[in-house]
């Protein structure tokens, strides 16, 4: 049973279990109150140094924290930038037929809602190891701490499509007509609101679905003011505790970085505020989303956070996030070369070409809007080759390139093909290839829920070092995002790490340490000891 409160001298009296039904964590360093998880929490690293010879000197380092989490979830929006897209519709429609428990058939039978592809909501941890039997006990990811759940998401958005959410799903050609039928009607009732579109940034073929906007066609102080409005009337309209807004409009081209215009965060303002043409739909969202206090997360691969973006949500301690879904192709990659350089095989060239024909595939057939995706495709396996300098010399670099073609004629559903080569043992080689068809928005939309859970999560996160201190949020920039994502935004001058497993390691040990339970070390030397 939880310690009372006064055990560990908190005021307040301990009540039920964290989640009432599934688990508690019986520690002097673990109270629960009504509204809050509070734990003491060693952090236990390694600092290394090199002695006067030059060898490392490896030192354990413990540093104590205290965690605190508000167990009170509240009501919850999801504001969607680009709400009419092919992952917008989905995932909406998708959290409509899970909250309403639909059944719809297909050729293949009946089929139930599920929220397959979202780790949160679709994957296990573990808990612990059974006294009586030894065996692992693994919970739902999303019962470890207290989460909003999908279904309860008030959903919202903007898009310079002024179609409705079922003219958009129909546009989309992603879900089988006989689910579109059981969710149309609601649907249909859902509008996006007037978006801002600067033509520049994205493809010039998106013009054709461009009749749902906010006069202006440049950054202006009206655009930012404007869509601070549309976030605080959704938020008082939906009698709403908080808003997440996320990006899941079309990718658009880098910015230039420019001195004295987007390189801190009160050029930035004064750049808006001049109409500088340089000053990308993205990143005025970010700055309205910030000024406004609303988490905001970019889906796409653009350079959304400019400098003084960063700095502006450091300077209003809000949260943002970023870039890129991780989705299909690169998810596997991440996977796939972690486990090739980990195991000592040198990977030497991998080309990833991948084709698909939706919406996104038509922007991204312009040069500049391509060149966004190709970078943020390509830096995924960066972190794992300068690791191993066994394998790699300083510099050295698998040859690694990605091609992406629009072919209409396939759709949502991309064809992602890869051939992964490398070098093994005395001279030999290996090569893999992988035909992987991904159906991109349904593999998306369950990143988008993960992402606003996530982030929802981490705005009722509190830590602190030391008895005198105060309690603050975690940085501004949401680097534990980085699981969802294929070019993980960081804290300035922190590393940025892509493999796959580390990425859900870093996730689930922050949650775990929220409860007070160490990291999961997968050592079990219970069963390797005696
Ligand atoms: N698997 C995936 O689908 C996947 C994976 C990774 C990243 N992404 C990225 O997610 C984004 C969306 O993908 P999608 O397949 O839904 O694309 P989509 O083209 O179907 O949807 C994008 C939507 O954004 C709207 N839009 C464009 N500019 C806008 C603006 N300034 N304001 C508001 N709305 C705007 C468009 O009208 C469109 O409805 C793209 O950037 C894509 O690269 C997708
Ligand atoms: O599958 P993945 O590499 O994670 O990501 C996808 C790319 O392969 C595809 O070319 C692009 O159109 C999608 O937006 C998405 O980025």
């Amino acid at each position: 049973m939880a310690p009372h409160a006064d055990d560990n001298g908190f005021s307040a009296s301990a009540s039920s279990a964290a989640n009432a039904d599934l688990f508690i964590v019986d520690s002097p360093n673990v109270v629960y109150t009504d509204d809050e998880i509070k734990t003491k929490y060693t952090y236990r690293t390694t600092d290394v140094k090199r002695d006067a010879s030059g060898r490392f000197v490896a030192k354990p380092k413990e540093t104590l924290y205290d965690f605190k989490v508000d167990r009170k979830v509240g009501k919850v929006g999801m504001m969607l930038v680009g709400w009419g897209g092919n992952n917008g519709t989905t995932v909406t429609a998708g959290i409509i037929a899970n909250r309403r428990g639909l059944v719809w058939e297909t050729k293949t039978g009946k089929h139930e809602p599920n929220y397959y592809g979202s780790v949160l909501m679709g994957s296990t941890v573990k808990l612990g190891t059974e006294v009586e039997t030894g065996k692992d006990v693994n919970i739902p990811f999303n019962q470890l701490l207290p989460m909003v759940h999908p279904n309860d998401l008030t959903i919202g958005g903007w898009d310079i499509s002024g179609l409705n959410l079922a003219e958009s799903m129909d546009r989309a050609c992603v879900l089988e007509p006989t689910l579109k039928n059981l969710v149309r009607k609601e649907m249909a009732s859902l509008k996006p609101l007037p978006s801002i579109y600067y033509p520049d940034f994205i493809a010039a073929n998106q013009e054709d679905r461009a009749d749902n906007l906010i006069a202006g066609s440049k950054a202006s102080w009206e655009h930012v003011e404007q869509i601070r409005k549309d976030i605080r009337e959704f938020k008082a309209d939906n009698a709403l505790d908080k808003v997440i807004v996320l990006w899941t409009a079309n990718t658009e081209r880098y910015a230039d970085i420019i001195e004295g215009v987007n390189d801190t965060a009160e050029n930035l303002l004064q750049a808006i505020k001049a109409g500088h043409e340089e000053v990308s739909p993205s990143t005025v969202f970010a700055v309205a989303s910030v000024l406004e206090g609303a988490p905001f997360i970019n889906g796409s691969p653009q350079n959304t956070f400019v400098p003084g973006a960063i700095q502006l949500a450091e300077q209003h301690n809000s949260f943002i996030g970023g870039d890129d879904f991780k989705s299909g192709q690169t998810k596997m990659k991440s996977a796939l070369v972690d486990f090739l350089i980990s195991a000592g095989i040198k990977l030497t060239s991998i080309a990833s070409y991948n084709h698909l024909g939706n919406n996104d595939g038509k922007n991204l057939s312009s040069h500049k809007q391509f060149r966004s995706k190709e970078i943020s495709k390509s830096n995924v396996v960066d972190d794992m080759v300068a690791a191993n300098s066994v394998l790699y010399k300083e510099g050295e670099h698998p040859d690694h390139c990605v091609v992406i073609k629009y072919m209409p004629g396939v759709g949502d559903d991309k064809r992602a093909l890869d051939e992964y080569y490398a070098e093994i043992f005395m001279g030999g080689h290996q090569t893999i290839s992988i035909f992987n068809v991904c159906e991109d928005s349904l593999l998306a939309a369950p990143l988008i829920i993960d992402l606003v859970l996530t982030t929802e999560m981490m705005t009722r996160i509190q830590w602190k070092a030391g008895a005198e201190a105060d309690y603050t949020h975690f940085h501004s920039v949401l680097s534990v995002l980085s699981f969802m994502l294929k070019a993980p935004l960081t804290p300035p001058g922190t590393p940025v790490v892509n493999a796959l497993a580390k990425q859900r390691a870093a996730l689930t040990n922050i949650f775990r340490a929220c409860v007070g339970l160490e990291p999961e070390s997968d050592m079990t030397l219970e069963h390797k000891l005696f």
